[in-house]
């Protein structure tokens, strides 16, 4: 008796419930500013179409295929719009008064709650932490610091040399003479960029690994690898930070992605503190990066270092530095061995400086394996590489440089923005508190900018007529206020790291060789193998 009357009024209640879930979808359908703006239907209802997309590691095919499909704007989350036409970078990431602040997206890169220069959201802390860090950013600086990338290249060449000799360093895997150039541009990279920061290289190259000491709060010492961490760390924010309101309470899901991704930031910023607290007990005093960092929070908090402060933005240039660059390159190396007829055209226009040629030839029969750190050898070596003076202005070099960053942006998602004030673009108005973006993997694809050639890497469209004014729809470095500080240093060190690469190498790359890649935060190549061997010499692959 009792189960039969309560029978009906369960069919009521679910019949009540589904009533009130249509009502309310017809209501929110009918005042969804964003309702004609086309999309998959399943991202206009919830954030799961692009953080499965974000999972996934494709998350910039995604959306590109729905530029494709749909035109210039696209609905890639309730809240979020995505715009690809050739005006949108000027406006989303526009200048001055009409900036956008970054969205709640970035809280997934805070490290324990603090924000760093390239998370916080805060437009005035933003520009108090980009004021401290932009002289020693300046070009000015980081060509005062040349000689240090250049010893850093020096070790570089002689542990490169010595794959060309045979000894890949307890490599099992491959045969002699080949080298994944993405791992050895990492350490070259984590090197050059702990060099200018904290005073010191890493030792990666030396090493040959990225194993880095971290320190825990006790004291005690454990090792990382960072390439990695920064890895985990970039796939699991770029997922968890597509929904910032319960970010916070997704390290509390039992996930192994997202735990690791969480661990991985905590790994990060124990491999800082030991940087930081290494370079403060060493005594060095250099007007670097760290050095500025570290003033700046002095004249802040009327002396008294905030060490967590400090650690955060130790660990932001250290994450954002390294990895980065290494990834560029390494896609920029593939699109030349993929083109020889480009490969011996920028190899030509290096040959024309004549760069220390004839001491790269005087020290390439000695034997490779001995005297590794040798002083004298680091010093010959490091005078053979050619300088920046030689190569800052070599229009093919740099066009091919230039046309690897469009290709292959490291950042190749749209990065978000969060509206203001009433925000309209290509006759699309976008509410205030909703996130809009402008995808760089799309925008540096797009015909109408770069001609039925797009998808084709040819870097003479950077020197033909017309090529200084394509520099403009780059977003490779971002856009805006919130644009990388690092552009001056990157294009130094890739400057100088392929000139020398391609000067003092000769590089086979397997047929049918794809460059795979993966995304998180950032688009980055899975690995490299090539096949290298010393200009002049006979290749062993
Ligand atoms: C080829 C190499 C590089 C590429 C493609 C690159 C790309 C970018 C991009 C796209 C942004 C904007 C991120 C956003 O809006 O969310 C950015 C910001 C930033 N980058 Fe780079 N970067 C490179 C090298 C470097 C280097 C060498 C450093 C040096 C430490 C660096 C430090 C930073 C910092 C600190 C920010 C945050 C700036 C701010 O918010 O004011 N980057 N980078």
């Amino acid at each position: 008796m009792t189960v039969t009357s309560t029978l009906p009024s369960l069919d009521m209640l679910a019949f009540y419930l589904c009533g009130v879930g249509v009502v309310l979808s017809l209501w929110r359908w009918a005042t969804d500013p964003l309702r004609r703006v086309p999309g998959p239907f399943l991202a206009r209802w919830t954030p799961f179409w692009l953080m499965y997309h974000a999972r996934k590691g494709e998350r910039y095919l995604a959306v590109h295929e729905l530029h494709l499909k749909y035109g210039p704007v696209v609905r890639i989350a309730p809240w979020h719009v995505s715009f690809a036409s050739p005006e949108a970078p000027s406006k989303v990431y526009a200048q001055g008064s009409a900036a956008l602040d970054k969205s709640p997206f970035y809280r997934a890169f805070y490290v324990q709650g603090t924000e760093s220069l390239f998370s916080t959201q805060n437009r005035a802390l933003h520009s108090s932490k980009r004021r401290l860090l932009s002289q020693p950013f300046s070009y000015q600086s980081i060509r005062g610091f040349e000689s240090f990338m250049r010893e850093s290249l020096g070790r570089f060449v002689l542990r490169v040399d010595r794959i060309c000799a045979g000894d890949q360093f307890g490599d099992a895997v491959r045969p002699n003479s080949v080298m994944d150039v993405l791992l050895w541009f990492n350490y070259l990279a984590f090197d050059i960029i702990s060099d200018l920061a904290f005073g010191e290289p890493l030792g990666m190259v030396d090493k040959g690994s990225d194993i880095l000491p971290a320190e825990r709060k006790d004291g005690t010492i454990f090792e990382e690898h960072a390439a990695a961490l920064i890895d985990q760390r970039g796939r699991t924010a770029a997922v968890v930070g597509l929904v910032p309101s319960v970010e916070e309470y997704t390290k509390m899901l039992p996930i192994p992605f997202i735990t690791a991704g969480y661990k991985s930031t905590e790994s990060l910023s124990r491999i800082a503190t030991r940087c930081v607290k290494h370079r403060v007990e060493s005594g060095v005093t250099r007007d670097d990066m760290l050095e500025r960092l570290i003033e700046g929070v002095r004249e802040k908090e009327g002396g008294t270092v905030s060490q967590d402060e400090v650690v955060t933005e130790a660990m932001l240039l250290l994450t954002a530095g390294a990895d980065t660059t290494a990834n560029s390159l390494t896609a920029i190396l593939f699109y030349i061995l993929t083109n020889p007829s480009i490969y011996a055209k920028v190899v030509a226009e290096l040959d024309s400086i004549n760069a220390g040629l004839a001491e790269l030839d005087s020290t390439a029969s000695r034997p490779q394996a001995a005297r590794l750190n040798s002083a004298i050898e680091l010093e010959t070596a490091t005078d053979s590489l050619p300088t920046h003076e030689q190569i800052k202005s070599l229009p093919y070099l740099n066009a091919t440089i230039e046309e690897g960053l469009r290709l292959f942006a490291t950042n190749a998602f749209g990065l978000p923005r969060i509206v203001g004030e009433a925000f309209e673009l290509d006759g699309v108005a976008v509410p205030k508190g909703y996130e809009v973006s402008a995808p760089a993997y799309t925008i540096q694809r797009d015909p109408r900018i770069w001609g039925e050639d797009a998808e084709m890497y040819r870097p003479e469209r950077w020197i033909e007529d017309g090529g200084g004014m394509l520099k403009k729809h780059m977003l490779t470095f971002g856009s805006g206020p919130r644009a990388c500080i690092g552009k001056n240093l990157a294009y130094i060190q890739m400057q100088l790291a392929l000139a020398t690469v391609l000067l003092r190498y000769e590089f086979t790359m397997p047929p049918g060789t794809e460059l795979r890649s993966v995304e998180g935060f950032m688009h980055r190549p899975l690995e490299l193998w090539l096949g290298v061997k010393r200009r002049g010499q006979g290749l062993k692959v």
